[in-house]
């Protein structure tokens, strides 16, 4: 299992937006605004689409990883903190007890 989280990107995404560093991509992608963030996250979605209809698991990790960066990019823009969505997705499990039996398994 990796070491890193995705609320380690965030963290990381938060940090690089306000840094103003000129070659931050991060940085560059909120000074212009949720319209062109949100563009690139539907083209990094079709570009996971493909990768997975043709196939090609190794272009499926890359593109999942742009996906998901641009997806923590607008949901920043948006100010929606990651754990909202983890929440609303914890509170899904709840619905038919998986998540109970996933804590249970854990030990
Ligand atoms: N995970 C990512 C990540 N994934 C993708 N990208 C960038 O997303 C951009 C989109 O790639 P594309 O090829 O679609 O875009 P492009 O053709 O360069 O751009 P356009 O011409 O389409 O506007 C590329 O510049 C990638 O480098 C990312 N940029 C940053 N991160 C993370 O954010 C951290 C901070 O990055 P900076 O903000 O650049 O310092 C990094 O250390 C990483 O952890």
């Amino acid at each position: 299992m990796a070491e890193f989280s995705l609320s380690d990107l965030e963290k990381i995404i938060h940090e690089r937006a306000q840094s103003g560093d000129p070659d931050s991509w991060t940085a560059k992608l909120f000074a212009k605004g949720m319209d062109k963030a949100a563009q690139k996250l539907g083209e990094e979605a079709v570009e996971t689409v493909i990768a997975a209809v043709t196939g090609d698991k190794k272009a499926l990790v890359s593109e999942s990883a742009d996906l998901i960066y641009h997806w923590l990019v607008v949901l920043g823009i948006a100010g929606v903190p990651l754990d909202d969505v983890l929440r609303e997705l914890e509170g899904r499990t709840g619905r038919s007890g998986v998540a109970e039996k996933a804590s249970r398994s854990k030990g």
